[in-house]
């Protein structure tokens, strides 16, 4: 059954923040990254990196001594302190932070058990700090010899507690037998009927249940289950995001989500209050880093497929989390007539709300001496995305003449997508919404409206990558052939 939907992109937006000159150095957060052992260097970086490129101003990394010489020579965007030995220091930064990130590579030595109920103390004693408890973290909620200990303190601080488990964190949870296979057979099934989008989830929605219970039995805490669904709960509303995300699992995945969270639990109160309830603004800050790590790492898994690693993801989020902002618009290549070719391969047929698609190439309307160009990006192109400007009738006019050229040149299972750009402006447009009609009956292509301005209808552009976030816009040729049968016309082409 289809679930009551929200907007994940459009969330993101909102949450956010708008950045203006009168800001200093911190407003946009201070993330804590407590994490790091002998053997794991590399959870922590990504948790600190991300949590910077997600919006975060500055990212301290709490490690042992031992991790941090390897930490500071990835980044020095990253300030390590190696006195995860020390708790009075480790507290100390604490103070200075507005989140924390706790277990990314943090090993599960049974010593640390102390040090984490010191820890989670301090969070209750500021009750603005959010804690984002991940991997090793959650080891020690569920496995080690202080787990009592700490689900009681986990308890008293209720909502301040992000967890994030995975399938085998969460069946470590479980008391009772939970089978894995089952339980990820469900969670694909639910996949494919909701995929690519984000919404409410039903309490006792069988894939949300035990989730549902276990944030219930944690004094309401938050959960984000990740999976081939997340599930985000905190006992009493769910929301569920089936983002379209990496097909490749490569490691390190969780930590960037853990430092995107970082990042995104300081932004809460930047929902409207007249859109959302107070109570929710946490939960929901929450639903908007499962999508926009989702949505970061396909666009990485478009790029590298089976190569893709960690920081490719990261290295995108450069690319994607300005865009879904609306910070970047670099919308004077979308004038009048401009043709865009895809020439990397997308995935029109699965419904994604996201298509990223990178070597989009363009051309202007008539321009003859790029045509030997691009009729060679014609053959290779899945989808073609023909740019009009509403304001500009003979833009509009020249999407005959294009056709031709498509019909010509391109595959015959070619996708076409029609916009008739500029949609933000509030002047009545050049053409009519009963040109667009006519064309449509025409043609059996239908048109959408949008802005590469201001971003209206999800189409946005971002240097040489067109990013068109919420909608599938699509006509086959099936369509197009029935338009044209209905008419009486045959054509080699449609
Ligand atoms: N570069 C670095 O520094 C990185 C460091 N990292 C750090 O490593 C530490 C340990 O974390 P972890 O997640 O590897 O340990 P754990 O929870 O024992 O799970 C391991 C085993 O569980 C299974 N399994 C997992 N998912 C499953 C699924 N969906 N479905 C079914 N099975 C599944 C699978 O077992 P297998 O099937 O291979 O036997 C898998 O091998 C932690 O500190 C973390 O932060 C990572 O962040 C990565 C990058
Ligand atoms: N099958 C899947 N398809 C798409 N995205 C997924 C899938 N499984 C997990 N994800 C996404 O990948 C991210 C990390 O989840 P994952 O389950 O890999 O965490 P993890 O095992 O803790 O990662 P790490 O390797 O950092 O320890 C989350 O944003 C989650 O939504």
């Amino acid at each position: 059954m289809q679930k009551a939907q929200i907007n994940g992109s459009a969330l993101i937006k909102m949450l956010l923040p708008k950045l203006e000159s009168s800001m200093y150095k911190g407003q946009n957060g201070k993330i804590l990254v407590i994490g790091g052992s002998k053997e794991y260097t590399g959870a922590p970086y990504y948790a600190g990196v991300s949590s910077l490129k997600a919006g975060g101003d500055i990212a301290h990394i709490i490690c042992p001594e031992e991790a941090s010489i390897p930490i500071k020579s990835y980044s020095p965007e990253l300030i390590v302190h190696p006195c995860l030995n020390d708790i009075q220091e480790t507290l100390k930064w604490m103070d200075a932070c507005t989140s924390v990130v706790i277990g990314p590579g943090l090993g599960r030595e049974e010593k640390l058990g102390q040090t984490l109920n010191e820890i989670i103390d301090k969070v209750q004693d500021n009750k603005q700090l959010k804690l984002v408890g991940d991997a090793d973290f959650l080891w020690f909620i569920s496995q080690s010899s202080h787990k009592f200990v700490i689900q009681e303190q986990i308890k008293q601080l209720g909502k301040q507690v992000i967890l994030t488990p995975n399938i085998v964190e969460f069946q470590r949870f479980m008391h009772h037998e939970y089978n894995i296979k089952e339980y990820q057979k469900l969670e694909l099934e639910f996949f494919e009927s909701n995929r690519n989008t984000c919404g409410i989830l039903d309490n006792d929605e069988v894939i949300n249940k035990e989730v549902a219970q276990l944030s219930r039995a944690f004094n309401n805490c938050i959960i984000l289950k990740k999976g081939v669904v997340d599930i985000i709960t905190d006992g009493v509303t769910s929301y569920y995001v089936a983002t379209e995300g990496s097909l490749k699992r490569c490691g390190g995945q969780g930590d960037i989500l853990s430092g995107v969270l970082g990042a995104f639990v300081n932004y809460s109160e930047n929902l409207p209050s007249d859109q959302f309830e107070q109570s929710q603004k946490s939960l929901l800050s929450v639903v908007a880093a499962s999508h926009a790590t989702r949505l970061i790492s396909y666009a990485g898994y478009l790029d590298k497929t089976i190569s893709l690693t960690a920081p490719d993801i990261i290295n995108n989020m450069s690319q994607v989390t300005p865009v879904l902002a609306n910070h970047v618009f670099l919308s004077d290549l979308l004038d009048s007539g401009v043709l865009f070719i895809l020439t990397k391969k997308s995935n029109f047929k699965s419904q994604p709300s996201i298509h990223l698609f990178n070597n989009v190439q363009w051309d202007t309307a008539g321009q003859e001496r790029y045509r030997t160009i691009t009729n060679a990006y014609y053959r290779g192109a899945d989808g073609i995305i023909l740019v009009f400007d509403l304001y500009k009738r003979d833009s509009f006019n020249n999407l005959h003449s294009w056709l031709k050229e498509v019909e010509k040149h391109a595959k015959n299972d070619v996708h076409i997508i029609i916009i008739g750009n500029k949609a933000d402006k509030e002047e009545p447009a050049e053409v009519t919404e009963a040109d667009m009609q006519k064309f449509t009956a025409d043609t059996g292509i239908q048109i959408y409206t949008a802005s590469a301005k201001s971003g209206k209808n999800g189409l946005i552009k971002c240097q040489r990558k067109l990013i068109w976030v919420e909608q599938c816009w699509k006509s086959k040729k099936n369509e197009r052939k029935q338009a044209c049968e209905a008419k009486g016309e045959q054509r080699s082409h449609y």
